[in-house]
């Protein structure tokens, strides 16, 4: 079966392209998830985005996906949350979603509070500072190598 995979960008992602772009570079959300839709087609995976500036949207949207909502597996990058939210991770760890985080820069190499994240000891995979490539790289990773649960044997 193809592999069905959720991209997930949290606050202020919506901004990408005329935010910060010497952190974050110049091209925009739209632009991401086009070249990702893309990519999915040729990899043969189904790919759903959705992007929420709320923490209570994306906790809702991985539950959905998990409880029988047809997702094998998340790419988030959950941005400012990924520092501050036990309530995304729950919902990761609620739902036993396999997923990979992603950040668009080097957050180790920013602010001590970027440091921190409260997914990356769960997460299957973390990419960060490889600006919008990122994403590139966790999809050819989420649909060619990453282990998830066979549904089958649910
Ligand atoms: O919003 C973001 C974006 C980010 O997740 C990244 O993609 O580099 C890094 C976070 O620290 C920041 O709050």
């Amino acid at each position: 079966m193809n592999r069905r995979i959720l991209l997930i960008n949290g606050p202020n992602l919506n901004l990408l392209g005329t935010r910060e772009p010497q952190v974050y570079g110049s091209t925009t959300l739209d632009d991401v998830v086009s070249s990702a839709k893309e990519q999915a087609s040729k990899l043969s995976v189904h790919l759903e985005s959705f992007q929420s500036n709320h923490e209570g949207a994306i906790v809702d949207r991985i539950q959905a996906a998990g409880v029988g909502g047809g997702v094998d597996a998340i790419i988030i990058n959950p941005g400012a949350y990924t520092h501050t939210s036990v309530a995304i991770r729950d919902a990761l760890l609620g739902v036993e979603m396999p997923f990979v985080e992603l950040h668009v820069s080097n957050v180790h190499a920013r602010e001590p509070f970027r440091k921190h994240s409260y997914l990356s000891d769960k997460a299957t995979a973390v990419i960060c500072g490889l600006g919008v490539h990122g994403y590139t790289v966790a999809l050819e990773f989420a649909a060619k190598h990453m282990k998830i649960k066979d549904k089958a044997k649910l």
